[in-house]
């Protein structure tokens, strides 16, 4: 009995200082996982993760990086709303990026309602993206951090907005990455387009898409200018097959859900605030520090050349599309009736070469730039682009108004104040 007793209070001790123990570790586990899920984000305002983690098809786990409690839901509601009457309601994706940054600005201007979505991946310097969701932010633009293949997110902004239109600009851009991580465009622009139209069709009443394909899709094409009905079906890079892929996801989405889809081939666009994956800014970049820029040669030791497109004619094309799209037609997952399937050339008309893309910067930097020419690898490029425009310009009231020397001049006056670059006096070669 003693001896009974005696276990019992040895048992009985042990049993509270293992619960005492397994108490405290469950409070630290807690608190562990509180502090993982929730932080301060730099504007003061609490932001958490939802525990709906998903695979991605490049390989990791995304978390959403959104919680639905009521002062998110509130700027979430706030931000959509227009300020204008009959202004549009955007779900502008990508809007942390290059176009999606300026068309959201543009939206927000005349008076719509919008809210952006951005993965802030860094497939180029993220303090970019951050310096331009802090510029929406001061308008009052909500941009979420979030990844279209999220499909919880998107249903949650789906069932609290009723979105009017699409801007679909988020996508893993660029030519010659796509030899690098292929699977990076098969997520984004593959599978997370899908996710999009599925959130898109599911949605009622259904938005309007307006989506950017790229000038990339015509390929190896050679019967110039560019026009929407020309061959699509010679890609040169993989980066051209997935926005080809999305032309025709796009089209069976239109055909059997009544989406309005307008599609957007865009020609090289550039521009202050723009991507630093792209040539005219990294040979900015590289001309500035005095590092050699390798300048490609073509097939018979030609030139390429790029109907580089201005970012103020692009917003205009974007804007335009949007206005211009029609209703979709579907409810509840179902085609009502026809709804439009529409493709445009976004594009400047008037090809340059990229030697004299470089004496411009030369001119607007007041350096002289290192060049090598080397013959054009084998990475997915093609020679030449230039964009029939005719379509875009009866449909759309698109008229591209500045050249590239104009438009380069801007691109670096930004440039040298973002990047806080000396004044030419005390820029040495
Ligand atoms: O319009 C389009 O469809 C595409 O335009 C650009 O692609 P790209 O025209 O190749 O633009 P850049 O990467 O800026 O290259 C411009 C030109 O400079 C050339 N280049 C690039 C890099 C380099 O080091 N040297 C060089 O001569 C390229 O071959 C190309 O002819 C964008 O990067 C794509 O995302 C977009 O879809």
């Amino acid at each position: 009995m003693e001896r009974s007793n005696y276990f019992g209070r040895v048992t009985n001790r042990w049993h509270t200082s293992a619960s005492a123990k397994l108490f405290l570790f469950s409070v630290f586990l807690l608190a562990v996982t509180i502090f993982i899920c929730f932080r301060i984000t730099a504007n003061g305002m609490v932001e958490g993760y939802m525990s709906t983690a998903y695979t991605s098809t490049n390989g990791g786990t995304i978390r959403s990086a959104f919680k639905s409690d009521k002062v998110w839901d509130q700027k979430l509601l706030q931000s959509c709303t227009p300020e204008r009457d009959d202004g549009l309601v955007v779900l502008v994706t990508g809007a942390a990026g290059f176009v999606g940054s300026h068309v959201s600005l543009a939206l927000k201007k005349r008076g719509d309602g919008l809210v952006g979505i951005d993965n802030f991946n860094d497939y180029y310097e993220v303090s970019l993206k951050r310096a331009r969701q802090k510029l929406l932010l001061k308008q009052g633009i909500f941009v979420i951090e979030g990844d279209i293949n999220d499909a919880a997110l998107l249903k949650h902004l789906f069932d609290r907005i009723q979105f009017t239109h699409v801007m679909h600009l988020a996508a893993q851009a660029g030519v010659r990455y796509a030899m690098q991580n292929p699977m990076s465009y098969i997520h984004s622009n593959i599978a997370g387009l899908v996710t999009l139209f599925e959130a898109s069709k599911n949605a009622n009443p259904q938005p309007a898409v307006v989506w950017a394909s790229s000038s990339s899709v015509y390929g190896l094409n050679s019967k110039v200018p560019f026009s929407e009905a020309d061959r699509t079906d010679q890609p040169a890079s993989l980066y051209a097959a997935t926005k080809k892929a999305g032309e025709e996801l796009a089209h069976t989405y239109n055909h059997i859900y009544g989406l309005s889809v307008t599609g957007l081939r865009f020609f090289t666009v550039y521009g202050p605030w723009g991507r630093p994956d792209m040539a005219y800014f990294s040979f900015t970049r590289d001309i500035l520090k005095g590092k050699v820029i390798n300048i490609y040669k073509g097939p018979h030791d030609r030139d390429l050349a790029r109907d580089f497109t201005f970012i103020d004619d692009i917003v205009k094309g974007c804007v335009a599309s949007l206005d211009t799209s029609g209703r979709s037609t579907g409810s509840g997952g179902k085609k009502r009736g026809p709804a439009p399937f529409r493709t445009f050339n976004l594009g400047n008309t008037s090809p340059v070469t990229v030697p004299i893309l470089v004496e411009y910067l030369e001119r607007h930097l007041k350096v002289n730039a290192k060049k090598e020419f080397i013959k054009m690898p084998r990475n997915g490029d093609v020679p030449f682009t230039h964009a029939n425009v005719s379509l875009a310009q009866t449909q759309l009231g698109y008229k591209p108004t500045t050249n590239l020397d104009t438009g380069l001049k801007k691109f670096v006056n930004w440039y040298v104040k973002y990047y806080g670059v000396p004044s030419t006096k005390t820029r040495s070669l």
